[in-house]
Order: structure tokens, then sequence, then C-alpha cells
């Protein structure tokens, strides 16, 4: 069973027992047996299993609950908990430091996965600000160094490998030394990998660490191996001083259970998990987030985190017009960057509370991606005289025919997007001025958002995840026919300002710091613009 029907068995589990009118032992075996059937069906270790039925039965003493008028909120937490602690071993994973050398090797078995998520993890801390390159030590497989240099070259990461040197460990000191001659902050060996877990592996492994002194080993995991992973994942952590682990091949579909399970069974931490084969298709995996998002309850910290990649900050001409009530085809280019910067739509989506991996599955983010990459290449057509412009320009045809010629698109194509531009124009002409929601904040408060997106009181987050607002807007999300349909809603004027009220609403409700509130608000609308414009891009097409 893949891991979103996974999440789907046991939410409808416990909503089912959330409707017995009596919870008694029957009640609560028979929402053990159908959780325990569905891990067992997703790979997850037997033994696991048998530990968490026995950790829940300990924890739901009905006895003692009798009087209480809570006890299926005190079921469902203490399944939650266990979900947790069956992919948590409690234990921090080592980040890397700005201005400290620090050096990380991969290691793992051939096709896990290694090469791609070396790059995935460098793209993922250039764009946390470290300068990183990527040392390629993989001498095993012909082709290795090529594919490193490739993705290296396509994340514009600075490499380091050889077609002459045969030797691994000669190659990683080499590219170690050079890069830290060259002060980079973060250094990432691959090495190479064998189709099984064999001495020649282990034994490279160990003369390599030797060698350049790894500040951590990340052990990558292919995540479809399913109940081979137990053994593999012991093998390696025998062998190696394995700090952390990445899975890869976590996408959509894939049945991970078994290695999700026996990976935090041997007491490393889960890093990251591979999600697709897009270099920012790493996610970071946190055990409370990732079983609230597998239960379709969302995930708001890493919502934050996505909002705060996006750099807003780079942003602050776009801020200063917003609050004017200004929003240029520039404006909107850099809004679209940011989205697509953040690979796919349903990534962002799927981490908002109530909107479950199941109601995604209709939704084609490769198409929309697409859709948007077209939309940069209109923008790249345009003069900056056109692009610092409302659009207006656009009027004459002759205009608005060289662009289309000059992006490779058909006039229309050009029309739907000023159209979209247009539109968003309109909302940012009333929120902002000196009447409006935007035009009101103080520039100290605009200064912080622009410079400092990331700064959110993390209770206040918490108290979002709480909020009726956020809430309902998802719950009508839900309602609707599909995300697609949504998206189109939302680039319609009516449904941003619905969503923006509704969340206002909830803000005031949850009672968090007045600023801190507003500044969410704008970052989310930094983001909500952008889909907004999506939604347009979809529908335009249709
Ligand atoms: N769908 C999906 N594919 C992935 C993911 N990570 C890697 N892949 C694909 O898996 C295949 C093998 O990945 P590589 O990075 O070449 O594997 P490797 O472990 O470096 O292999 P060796 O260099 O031979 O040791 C490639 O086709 C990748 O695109 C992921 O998270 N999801």
């Amino acid at each position: 069973m893949v891991l979103n029907e996974l999440g789907a068995r046991i939410n409808g589990a416990l909503q089912a027992l959330s409707r017995q009118p009596v919870i008694d032992d029957k009640a609560v075996d028979a929402l053990l047996r159908e959780i325990c059937g569905a891990l067992l069906e997703s790979d997850v270790n037997v033994r696991l299993v048998h530990t968490l039925r026995q950790n829940v039965k300990k924890r739901v003493d009905l006895e003692v609950l009798a009087a209480s008028a809570n006890k299926r909120k005190v079921i469902q937490t203490a399944v939650f908990d266990e979900l947790c602690s069956l992919v948590d071993p409690g234990v921090q994973p080592w980040k890397p430091r700005k201005g400290k050398q620090n050096v990380v090797m991969f290691v793992g078995l051939q096709g896990s996965g290694k090469t791609t998520s070396c790059t995935k993890l460098a793209a993922y801390y250039k764009r946390k600000g470290l300068k990183v390159g990527l040392v390629c030590a993989d001498t095993f497989r012909a082709g290795a160094f090529d594919q490193l240099k490739q993705n290296a070259s396509r994340a514009h990461i600075p490499y380091y490998g050889s077609y002459n040197e045969a030797d691994p460990v000669q190659i990683a000191m080499d590219g170690v030394a050079q890069f830290k001659a060259s002060k980079f902050d973060l250094i990432i060996v691959d090495t190479s990998g064998r189709h099984k877990q064999e001495a020649e592996l282990f034994a490279e492994m160990e003369q390599i660490a030797a060698a350049i002194k790894p500040d951590n080993t990340i052990f990558v995991m292919d995540g479809t191996i399913g109940q081979a992973a137990d053994a593999q994942a012991r093998a390696f952590k025998e062998s190696a001083d394995i700090g952390s682990i990445i899975i890869t091949k976590m996408d959509g579909h894939a049945k991970g259970g078994g290695a999700i399970s026996a990976v935090a069974a041997t007491g490393s931490p889960i890093e990251f998990i591979g999600t697709g084969e897009h270099v920012h298709d790493l996610d970071p995996f946190s055990a409370r987030p990732f079983v609230s998002k597998m239960l379709g309850m969302g995930d708001l910290g890493g919502l934050v985190e996505t909002v705060k990649d996006m750099q807003l900050d780079k942003n602050e001409d776009m801020m200063k017009n917003l609050a004017k009530g200004v929003f240029t085809l520039k404006d909107m280019r850099d809004q679209l960057q940011s989205i697509l910067k953040m690979g796919p739509l349903s990534k962002i989506m799927g981490m908002m509370p109530g909107v479950s991996p199941e109601m995604m599955r209709g939704m084609d983010a490769e198409d929309t991606t697409r859709q948007l990459r077209k939309y940069m290449c209109v923008f790249d057509s345009m003069t900056e005289k056109e692009l610092n412009s409302d659009g207006r320009l656009f009027d004459a045809e002759s205009r608005l025919r060289r662009v289309a010629r000059g992006a490779g698109v058909r006039p229309v194509e050009v029309q739907a997007l000023l159209h979209q531009h247009r539109q968003f124009g309109q909302i940012v002409k009333r929120m902002g001025g000196p009447k409006g929601m935007l035009g009101k904040m103080n520039p100290a408060m605009m200064q912080q958002m622009a410079k400092n997106p990331g700064a959110v009181n993390p209770n206040m987050l918490k108290q979002m995840g709480g909020m009726g607002g956020i809430q309902n807007m998802v719950k009508q999300m839900g309602g609707m026919s599909g995300i697609q349909n949504m998206m189109q809603q939302m680039g319609g004027m009516g449904g941003i300002q619905d969503m923006m009220q509704q969340m206002m609403g909830g803000g005031r409700g949850g009672g968090g710091g007045g600023g801190n509130m507003q500044d969410m608000m704008a970052q989310m609308m930094g983001g909500m613009g952008g889909l907004g414009g999506l939604g347009g891009l979809g529908g335009g097409r249709r």
C-alpha cells in the first residue's frame, strides 16, 4: 500500500472511531486492527507494528478514561504519537553551519539515488545562503562524473571530479582540499555504490572517510525496497559512521513504509526524503509534520519554510510597490519566478492543513510548471520599459505580436498573461494605497517583512493551525471539484479576496500579535498572488 493510501486508511479508521456511539475495548481493537493491517500492507516491520499496538493499548486505559468526555481525543493522540515514534529515533540530524568548512560524505547502494540526492542537498543549502561544492569520488560507475557534472551545472553548483584519476580516495581528498582553499561552507562528496552490500564497497567507504574526515556521513536508501530495507540499513549502520539518512523515491506512489520504519529503528535520523527527480524534490523530514501531512493534517512549519525560501527579501521593490497599490509586470514575473523555484505547486498545497495527498491526486503539477516556464519566456521577451509598466502599453497590437514572436507563443497567450496581471493589479490597487491593508503597514513592518520573511513567531503558526480561518478556507477547497478548479477561482478576484478576508478574520480570532499576523498574511500573499496567477494560466489554456 502506498503512503498516501496508508494515511487515508488510518484517517478513515480514526474517523470511524469518532462516529462510534460507545468507545469500548471492541471499538479500540477494531481501530488497532485496521491501523496495524494498513501499516503491515505498507511494509512496516512487523515487530514495530506490534510495539505500536501494545503502546497504544497501554496508553488507552478505558477504565481510567471511563468518566472522561475526551476518550476519542486521547485515543487519537495516542495513535498519532505512536505513529510519530515509529519514524523518529529521537536524535537530531547534524546540520552544516555557515562560515565553517563542513564536509559531508554520501554512501549507499548503486541506483539508490545518491548522485541525484547530492545535487538536491547542495541546491537546498545553496538556497539557504551557503557556498556549496560537489565532489564526485565515484570511480566505479562509468558516467557517474558526467551525471554529477550535468546535475551540478544545471543547478549552478561548482563541482570537482576527474576523468584520469582512478583512485576515489585521491579524488575525494583533492576535491575537498580545493573547495576548502576557496572557503566553501559545505563540501559534499559522492562515493561509489555497488549492487549489493559487499566488502569492497564498505572498504572503499572507510578509506575515503579516513582521508577526508567528514563531519557527517549520509546514507542514501531507495524508499521502494520494502522489507529488504531493514537488513540494508543495519549493514550500512554497522560499517560506516552514519549520521543521517535520506530516503529517495518517496514520490506519491511510493510504498515507503519499509524504508522509513527500518531506518528509524537503526537509531539514525532521517534527514530528508526525495520526492521526485527534480532538483527541488527534497523535503526535510521531521516525524510529526510527516505523520501530520500523511494524515491530511497539513504541515504549517513546512509551509513557512517554503515561503521563507521564496526569498521575498529579494523582492523589496515589489513590496514597496504593493504598499503603494502598484503591481507591474515585473512584480508578477518575480512572484511567478519564486513559485517556480519552489518546484511543483502540489508541494505547497500539500502542506496546507486539510489538503490530503488524496486531494492532490488529480493535479497536474508538471503541466502547471511547463505553463509557468512558457510565461517566463513571455516576460523575457519584454523590454525593461514594458516590464516596469502596468501592461497598458500592450494595447498596441504590434507590441503584443512582437513579444509573442520573441517568446515563441501565440498572441492570445500573451493576452492571457496580461489579463491575469490586470486582475491581480486591481486587487493590489484596492489593498495598497493609504487606506488599504498593505498601505496601512508601517515602514518598519514592511522592512522586516522584506528583509526577513522567516521571522515568524512559531507560536503564531500554531495558532494559525487552530484557526478557523485557514481550515474553513481549506474546507472550501475540498468542496470544489478539484484543486485546479480552485486555482482558477483563486485567479479570480473574488476568490482571493474572500480567502484573504477569511484569514484576516481568523487572525483576529487567533489573537496572535497583530504585526506578526499581518507579516504572515503579506508573506502568504506573496505566494498566493503567484498561485492566483497560476490558476489563470491553467484556465487560459482550457
Ligand atoms: N522518482 C524519483 N526518482 C529518483 C529520486 N532520486 C533519484 N531518482 C532516480 O533514481 C535513479 C538513480 O539515481 P542516481 O542518483 O543515479 O543513483 P546513484 O545512487 O547515484 O547510483 P550510482 O551512482 O550508480 O551509485 C535516477 O534515474 C534518478 O533520477 C527520487 O526521489 N524520486
